[in-house]
């Protein structure tokens, strides 16, 4: 009997065509109100679940007495509760490496975007207030040769580093639980501890992964230890941030301004204080958004789901 897999995300065409190949797919490109039950039902006899981002816990898994293998089309896979998923003997997959350039650029951009206040110009040129001079309320800050302070100086920490080092010139300082010398020798990193690297950073960039050692992990005493002129970039999670002392230290002027894509609730709450401050820039959690990326995620994830349903150890199994 053919294997049965759930998909809970749209996926390109060779990607579901590669996966009918091999299983009976029931495909739910959306999910919503109207479609959950026809899901929650589906679930009941699937062997796998692929999609990215859903909260899996016990009450969904209880859903799933057949379930072996889930396969998230992402990195982070804090969405997972995964003592809950080895008491069932389920595995799990995710995609890392192939979106670390295209992650990278697009905390790179939004890094650009907030220092030289891009959307505020662009709002500015397009209300038609480009009028003669340009003062100095329009001037925003140098990004190169400035100091660039990496908080979790993984893959995609690195791919942001290099942008950095080579791009921009700019002197690197990174800290981690351990050393990475790949960083330091290819970037000319410089490990030091989270306090130094926050009171010395021009541009702080948080890319840790969300666990419960990081949730909350830049708070209050973290943005009073930044320089009043820092900009903090968030690619991570939002949950890494404690976003009221976030909101705070940006009213109160402890720092100078964010570039964030990601927020602690997603999406984002339409009242957030955050949204209505001109020199934050926000993105609705796209780092890996290009066509290409996410069409090599999904495949991966196909991949990991095909080689685990197999029997076989898949290439990104999450332990
Ligand atoms: N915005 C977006 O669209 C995207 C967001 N992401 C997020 O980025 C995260 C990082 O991805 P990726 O670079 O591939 O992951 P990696 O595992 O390669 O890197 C994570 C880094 O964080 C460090 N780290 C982990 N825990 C801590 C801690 N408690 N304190 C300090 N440093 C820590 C690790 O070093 P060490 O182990 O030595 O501490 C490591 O260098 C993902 O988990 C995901 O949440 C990923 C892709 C897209
Ligand atoms: O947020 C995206 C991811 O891949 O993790």
């Amino acid at each position: 009997m053919q294997q049965k897999v759930v998909v809970y995300r749209e996926l390109p065409d060779q990607v579901l065509y590669f996966l009918k190949n091999k299983f009976d797919v029931s495909y739910f490109p959306t999910l919503k109100d109207e479609n959950y039950r026809d899901f929650l039902v589906e679930l009941q006899t699937a062997h796998g679940l692929l999609g990215a981002s859903m909260n899996i816990g016990q009450e969904l898994l209880n859903q799933a007495p057949n379930l072996k293998v889930i396969s998230n089309i992402s990195v982070g896979y804090d969405n997972l509760n995964i003592e809950e998923l080895k008491q069932r003997n389920i595995i799990a997959t995710n995609t890392p490496g192939v979106l670390d350039d295209t992650t990278a650029d697009t905390v790179f951009g939004l890094l650009l975007a907030t220092a030289r206040r891009m959307p505020e110009l662009d709002h500015y040129v397009k209300a038609k207030k480009w009028g003669g001079t340009k003062g100095e309320d329009l001037f925003g800050v140098d990004v190169h040769h400035k100091t660039l302070g990496i908080i979790g100086m993984g893959s995609i920490g690195r791919a942001v580093a290099k942008r950095a080092h080579f791009g921009f010139d700019m002197e690197i300082l990174y800290h981690n639980r351990s050393r990475n010398m790949e960083a330091e020798s290819k970037f000319d990193a410089t490990y030091c501890s989270l306090d130094e690297l926050l009171k010395k950073s021009d541009f702080v960039c948080l890319m840790v992964p969300h666990t419960p050692q990081t949730e909350k992990m830049i708070g209050e005493r973290e943005f009073n230890l930044m320089k009043d002129s820092a900009i903090f970039i968030n690619g991570s999670r939002g949950k890494n941030v404690d976003e009221e002392a976030l909101i705070k230290a940006l009213q109160k002027k402890d720092i100078l301004s964010a570039g964030l894509d990601v927020f602690e609730i997603e999406p984002v709450e339409k009242d957030n204080p955050l949204l209505s401050m001109p020199h934050v820039v926000t993105l609705p959690h796209i780092g890996s958004a290009t066509a290409e990326t996410r069409a090599k995620m999904a495949m991966l994830a196909a991949e990991n789901m095909a080689i685990a349903l197999e029997g076989k150890t898949p290439p990104n199994l999450i332990r």
